[in-house]
């Protein structure tokens, strides 16, 4: 069965090059972002962007980040797709899991469109035959034409974006995580997507996304998490979240 469970969860991001002049020594109370730790005994800062999270996602979830710059969504998304450790607590993801964000990731700029497919496909768990039999649907999907023989360093962040959403909802994973990258498309891409994610989202199990976009979060999404510096300020239903987050910037 599909399930995210978070348990007591905590990430620390070090800042290797932190000057003593451009940190304090001491937690800063900060309108916006994680907390930053008072240094160790090594002299190193990190800044706590997530601090003590506890969730349990189950089946049938799509669930809305939410919260101002820097209170921690895209690490929580991050921390579930593994490309972050903990430092403390548990991290249990039971199902196939798509990420839509670090765009980037398992891209080689300097290879092309199609070859892009190939190892983007691979990094999300296709075998080379696998991927390479559905890479003329993603190529057509992703609406690129003679782009794809071009390297991906010549794509605008919008057509990249086509691209590695084609290749991450061509497998139908069990989870989808999206950041609001996905708004790097432009309209009729973002359309598209839609009826493809509304498709992908009906066979798939679970769905948590960060947005800080309402309309985006209404329409997607049955629950909401407000986050503020790295912990959990809300959970509830996605329009009671978003009433709860629009009154607190209101005061
Ligand atoms: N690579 C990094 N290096 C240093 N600090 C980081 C890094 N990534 C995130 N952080 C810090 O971790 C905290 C949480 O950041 P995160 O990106 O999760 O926030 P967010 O809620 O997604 O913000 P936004 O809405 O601005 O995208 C912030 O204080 C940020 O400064």
């Amino acid at each position: 069965m599909t399930s995210i469970t978070l348990t007591h969860v905590t990430v620390d991001i070090p800042i290797f090059d932190a000057g003593s002049r451009s940190l304090k020594n001491n937690v800063m109370a900060a309108a916006t972002g994680g907390q930053i730790k008072p240094r160790d005994g090594n002299g190193r800062v990190s800044i706590r962007a997530i601090d003590d999270l506890s969730l349990d996602l189950q089946h049938g979830t799509k669930i809305g980040l939410i919260g101002h710059n820097g209170a921690g969504k895209s690490t929580i998304l991050r921390t579930i797709a593994g490309i972050y450790e903990p430092n403390a607590g548990r991290v249990e993801v039971e199902g196939s899991v798509a990420a839509m964000f670090d765009i980037g990731f398992g891209m080689d700029p300097d290879a092309t469109g199609w070859e892009n497919i190939i190892l983007r496909g691979m990094l999300l768990g296709f075998t080379r035959r696998q991927i390479e039999a559905r890479s003329d649907d993603i190529g057509q999907w992703s609406g690129l034409g003679e782009f794809l023989d071009m390297p991906l360093r010549t794509y605008s962040s919008g057509m990249s974006t086509r691209l590695a959403f084609a290749v991450s909802t061509s497998i139908t994973p069990d989870i989808l995580l999206i950041d609001e990258g996905i708004g790097a498309g432009d309209a009729a891409f973002i359309d598209k997507a839609k009826a493809r994610l509304e498709e992908f989202i009906g066979n798939a199990g679970l769905l948590v996304m960060a947005s800080h976009s309402d309309d985006l979060l209404r329409q997607w999404c049955t629950d909401g998490l407000w986050m503020e510096h790295g912990k959990v300020r809300y959970h509830g239903p996605i329009e009671e979240t978003l009433e709860r987050y629009a009154s607190s910037r209101a005061v």
